[in-house]
């Protein structure tokens, strides 16, 4: 029978904690159009702007969180790929990275070199974004034209509202949610609004009203990342029992001075500390491994925060990692992958 791979890919991060590693990481990361989908001169220009402070900073942010094995983006992507193997009974299972090491290019070449013909894809975003999800398969499809590669791809949708998905993040919250919290601030990645005006296929529906994203529907919410987020903050929150009054939506990671998606996480975590709360949980659902954004930017940066606009507690919900029934359900969700034309 026909062999069919698995290829779990996730973001990537720096290959060290020095400055010059991190500068190499974040051009690479920032150059890619679909992340800043500017112009190239004018993205080239924007770039070379920012990696005059930010690997520096960023690479404080980084020794602050790194692990004796890596980054712990890196190190809980292997431990994944190391618990889905068992489970994968139709081929090989590879782990790459979009940026940094190791490379889409090397892996699916690897395959290829196997005699492996069929491979499934999966972007490890449950949410659609131009900028995680688009910016993997072209890579993918770039590597394989180039190289000559005969392999044909099957893709893991989105899967934000997918059943298996949402139980499994339940499941991996429901041990967190049992202490006595005041409020559960659901933070996603953001992005530049920019990005959902770009992907919105009728070109008035995304940020027009204030309940666009609740409205959304059919190829208007195929698209929309924050309507994905929403309905997973919604999904999550049924799944899990709890009441409208106790969890909210928020977005972080904002970088330059577009105007990204609101509400910014930074904002609702002093709302939230002017509005009594005292304990706050943060739960993470954009990212399925812990990372810098989790473990720094919430952890650190955001329980900081919190505290001096004058909460008293912030617990920060792990990502799913390497729970069990999410391991299950990815397997379940990358065997329904389709067939990519
Ligand atoms: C224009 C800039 C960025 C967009 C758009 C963006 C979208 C986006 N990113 C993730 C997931 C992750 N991002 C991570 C780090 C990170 N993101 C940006 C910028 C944009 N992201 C930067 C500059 C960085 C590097 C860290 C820093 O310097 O602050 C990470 C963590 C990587 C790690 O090594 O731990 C993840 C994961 C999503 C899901 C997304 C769009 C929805
Ligand atoms: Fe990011
Ligand atoms: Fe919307």
């Amino acid at each position: 029978m026909t062999e069919q791979a698995l290829l779990l890919v996730n973001l990537g991060s720096p290959a060290s904690t020095e400055v010059a590693d991190v500068r190499r990481y974040l051009n690479q990361f920032l150059m890619d159009p679909y992340v800043i989908d500017l112009p190239w001169p004018l993205r080239r220009l924007l770039v070379s702007l920012i990696l005059i402070k930010r690997p520096e900073q960023s690479a404080h942010a980084y020794a602050s969180i790194w692990w004796p094995e890596g980054s712990p983006l890196v190190v809980l992507s292997r431990r994944l790929h190391e618990a889905v193997r068992p489970h994968w009974t139709q081929g090989p299972v590879e782990l790459a990275m979009r940026y940094g090491e190791p490379s889409i290019e090397t892996t699916l070449t690897r395959l290829a070199g196997q005699g492996i013909t069929q491979v499934t894809l999966a972007p490890l975003y449950p949410q659609f974004a131009d900028s995680t999800t688009t910016t993997v398969i072209q890579e993918a499809r770039r590597v394989i034209r180039e190289r000559g590669l005969s392999l044909q791809l099957s893709i893991l949708q989105p899967f934000y509202d997918q059943p298996e998905y949402l139980d499994a993040l339940a499941a991996s919250a429901r041990p967190h949610l049992q202490q006595d919290f005041d409020h559960l601030l659901l933070s996603f990645h953001g992005l530049p609004e920019r990005h959902l005006h770009k992907t919105d296929p009728t070109g008035s529906h995304c940020l027009k009203s204030d309940d666009c994203c609740q409205r959304a529907e059919g190829e208007v919410l195929a698209s929309c990342y924050r309507a994905q987020c929403m309905r997973t903050a919604a999904g999550f929150a049924a799944q899990a029992g709890l009441r409208d009054d106790q969890w909210s939506v928020s977005f972080q990671s904002r970088l330059g001075r577009a105007k990204w998606i609101e509400p910014y996480t930074e904002t609702r975590l002093d709302e939230l500390a002017q509005q009594g709360v005292k304990k706050l949980l943060v739960m993470c659902p954009a990212f399925v491994s812990d990372c810098i954004e989790t473990l720094e930017e919430i952890g650190d940066r955001g329980r900081e925060q919190f505290i001096e606009a004058g909460g008293e507690e912030l617990v920060l919900v792990p990502c799913l990692n390497t729970h069990e029934d999410w391991v299950k359900a990815l397997v379940t969700l990358c065997g329904r992958a389709p067939l990519a034309l």
